[in-house]
């Protein structure tokens, strides 16, 4: 118990020493873990459910039930033995990798023959878009569209596309409180969606996977949506207590028609890349086994196309509806902004947490 009790403080202290902060579940994790090897079990009040954070905490170390101090303390060790190894060797891609593109924590950015490549670079939580992630989209989009290249391509690092929002961004309240946090989460929503909405070059997905909530609405921004056959395409917005975004209240009923929208935007109907292709959401599917060569093989291919030609088309197509879309995205932030305040919303983000905090 001694030695075990040298590790749990040497681990307590390498904690503070981490490179990257790890994240919000897994700092839940690690508090509860502490929390229940200090202490035991949990023993004060449950908060509020509007203090969302420490509701989250409390939950995650109630989560533990009666687990034994001694277990507490070998978990918390094995979690921090695992970040530290994580943080050494990361199946996650380094930015550094790409010199020219440095300063994006979240993506990874190249650009190859004429190709500017925007990777979502968050593997291990299967790319889930954290606020800082749509701030990076965003300045990239911006330099995208100034750079020399012809194509913009969207893609995810790992298994999934993306597992859409980051649903901590929900816990980290400003001191203005939630009203202040929903304001500003729909400012922010506002902004990167019109960054798709005015993206002058053509913008390709090549949806190497899964893809979740906001990261299958702004598709229908997109000009060419690749995908391989173990892509889903999935928008569970009533489940969360939420609406519609990235303007598929307007996209997603013009492309598939309003009965197949209504499915997926109200019904949270999850679609095969193959339904996603026969309604009109995907351009062409993949096998999975040859989706990058063919696909990396049908870009560069395109990329070599007359580059004012490109984006002048893409502006004749895309322009009759710019000032609609800008609109109909103001529209769907404002409200999400209500639904944000919602106990809907807020009771589907706490199971979340709780569903994690029992694994
Ligand atoms: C500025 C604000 C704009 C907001 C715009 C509105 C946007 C709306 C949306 O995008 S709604 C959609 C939100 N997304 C979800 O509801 C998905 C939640 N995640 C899941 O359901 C599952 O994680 C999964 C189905 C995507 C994958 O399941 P599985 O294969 O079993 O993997 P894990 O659950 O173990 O996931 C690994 C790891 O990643 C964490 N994670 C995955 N997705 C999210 C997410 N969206 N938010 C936060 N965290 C996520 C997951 O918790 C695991 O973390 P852990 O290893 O336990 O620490």
């Amino acid at each position: 118990m001694g030695a075990c009790q040298k590790d749990f403080e040497s681990a307590v202290n390498q904690v503070k020493l981490l490179k990257k902060d790890p994240g919000n579940e897994v700092k839940l994790k690690l508090y509860a873990l502490y929390k229940q090897a200090t202490e035991g079990a949990c023993n004060t009040p449950k908060p509020g459910l509007f203090d969302l954070i420490n509701k989250a905490k409390w939950d995650a170390w109630n989560a533990l039930g009666n687990l034994p101090k001694e277990t507490a303390r070998q978990n918390y060790v094995d979690l921090v033995s695992g970040l530290r190894s994580s943080s050494d060797s990361s199946s996650q891609v380094k930015p550094e990798a790409d010199k020219k593109r440095a300063g994006y924590d979240t993506l990874v950015i190249t650009s190859e023959d004429c190709i500017t490549k925007i990777m979502l670079n968050r593997p291990a939580k299967k790319n889930a878009l954290t606020t800082q992630m749509y701030r990076e989209i965003m300045l990239a989009l911006e330099a995208a569209s100034k750079d020399d290249s012809t194509i913009t391509v969207f893609t995810g690092n790992g298994d999934y596309y993306s597992s859409g929002n980051d649903l901590t961004n929900f816990t980290d309240i400003p001191p203005g409180g939630i009203e202040e946090k929903a304001k500003n989460s729909a400012i922010l929503l506002r902004d990167f969606v019109d960054c798709f909405i005015d993206f002058p070059k053509p913008l390709v997905a090549v949806v190497n996977g899964p893809a979740v909530g906001i990261s299958v609405t702004i598709l229908g921004l997109f000009d060419l949506v690749y995908a391989s056959d173990r892509a889903t395409f999935h928008t569970p917005f009533s489940h969360l207590g939420q609406t519609p975004e990235g303007c598929s209240s307007y996209t997603f009923p013009k492309i598939m028609g309003p009965a197949k929208a209504v499915e997926m935007l109200i019904f949270g109907k999850k679609l095969t890349a193959g339904e996603a292709y026969a309604q009109g959401l995907v351009t062409e599917v993949f096998p999975d086994s040859t989706f990058q060569k063919e696909v990396w093989t049908r870009l560069k291919a395109y990329s070599k196309l007359p580059q004012n030609a490109m984006h002048i088309s893409k502006q004749i197509i895309r322009n009759h509806e710019k000032e609609k879309l800008h609109a109909i995205n103001a529209e769907e932030s404002r409200i999400l902004q209500e639904r944000w305040l919602s106990d809907e919303c807020m009771n589907a983000v706490m199971d979340f947490f709780s569903r994690k905090a029992k694994l």
